[in-house]
């Protein structure tokens, strides 16, 4: 007699660096309280902000335990060494865990993240439930992550492929070819025209017919995310990706450093030299926790492209070394030394 064994679901949560994906899950495990969760954090920097975020939400069902960070690279790159350990121990805790959120770095591809979930250890324990990309509203609107509707058409027509050279733009191809679920963020920045524009760049790259949710800051009905039952590592080869014919890829697309600096004076004046050097050295995203002189509350930086928010999101904990740290990140060839000038004047 075989006896079968309930699959822990597991939902992957893909979107380029920036798009939303933190606030997401930080919404949902508030919505989902009561499920046990385990949460899996990748980061492509050596430093982890988005674990730090995620902890200390102060729900019972999520302990700080249960969010196992990995940074310092790509998950889809160091699934054997990483993943597979993480499983390992997430599946082993006590209480059983109820679903696992990944949360990938914004440079992961998700596709050979699913296909570890084929190996035997792996399938025999957990199932993919869903993918759900994170797509930045503001930035589709913009233009900056998808090209234009018009202009891929007419390169299809051109020369009948859309293979292109644009590191940006394929990461975001590859993201949105494996999602079952579109999440299209920051909808309370754009208006209704934007909306639209944003919505028709990401629908004109989704090879299948996939549901498009819109959400401000995270808020989404978790029974839409979760749930979806879908086994998505029986299917992960039906989708087709920029990367299906390596064998292994790296990131060296792609370029990461921390910039320390000395305590701040003005939370607002770093905030604005923060959005100058995005724009002009061509930064991709800059986060990290900053010293703020004379105040107790630790200054929290998140800056996508040029636009920068910071707000004061804790008291400094006793023994605690307050410090200015920022990860930055962006295209290979961006000038470490005049990022580093610029922000520190
Ligand atoms: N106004 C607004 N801001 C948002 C929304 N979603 C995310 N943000 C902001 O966008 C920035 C990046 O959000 P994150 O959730 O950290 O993005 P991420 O995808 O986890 O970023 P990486 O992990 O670095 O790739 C933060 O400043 C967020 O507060 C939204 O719906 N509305």
């Amino acid at each position: 007699m075989s006896v079968t064994v309930d699959r822990v679901p597991c939902t992957v949560v893909t979107g380029f660096l920036g798009a939303g994906k933190t606030t997401l899950i930080r919404s949902l495990i508030e919505r989902l309280d009561g499920k046990r969760l385990a949460i899996v954090v990748n980061e492509f920097g050596d430093v982890g902000i988005d674990g730090e975020l995620l902890k200390g939400c102060g729900i019972e069902s999520c302990p700080d335990d249960n969010i196992i960070e990995l940074a310092n690279g790509c998950i889809c790159c160091t699934v054997a060494d990483d993943f597979v350990p993480a499983i390992d121990q997430i599946l082993a805790r006590e209480p059983r865990v109820d679903h696992i959120l990944i949360e990938t770095s914004g440079l992961a591809l998700p596709k050979p993240l699913v296909q570890a979930f084929q190996w035997p250890a792996i399938r025999a324990r957990v199932t993919v439930d869903g993918v759900v990309a994170v797509v930045d509203g503001v930035a589709l609107a913009e233009g900056r992550v998808a090209d234009d509707h018009d202009a891929l058409e007419a390169q299809r027509e051109a020369d009948g492929s859309i293979d292109h050279d644009d590191p940006v733009e394929e990461v975001f191809e590859d993201q949105v070819a494996c999602a079952d679920l579109i999440v299209l963020t920051k909808t309370d920045l754009l208006d209704a025209g934007a909306l639209g524009q944003a919505r028709e760049r990401v629908a004109a790259h989704l090879p299948r017919s996939v549901k498009i949710v819109p959400a401000a800051k995270g808020s989404v009905d978790p029974a839409i995310l979760i749930g979806l039952g879908l086994a998505v590592e029986e299917d992960i080869e039906n989708r087709k990706t920029h990367h299906d014919d390596e064998l292994d890829h790296d990131h060296d697309d792609f370029d990461s450093f921390v910039v320390d600096l000395p305590a701040v004076d003005n939370a607002d004046e770093l905030a604005r030299r923060i959005s100058a050097t995005a724009e002009a050295e061509n930064v991709l995203r800059i986060k990290g926790f900053v010293d703020v002189a004379n105040k107790p509350m630790r200054l929290q930086v998140q800056a996508v492209g040029s636009r920068v928010n910071h707000y004061f999101d804790r008291a400094w904990a006793p023994g605690e070394t307050r410090q200015t740290r920022l990860v930055v990140i962006g295209e290979k060839g961006i000038d470490r030394s005049a990022i580093e000038r610029m922000l520190a004047v």
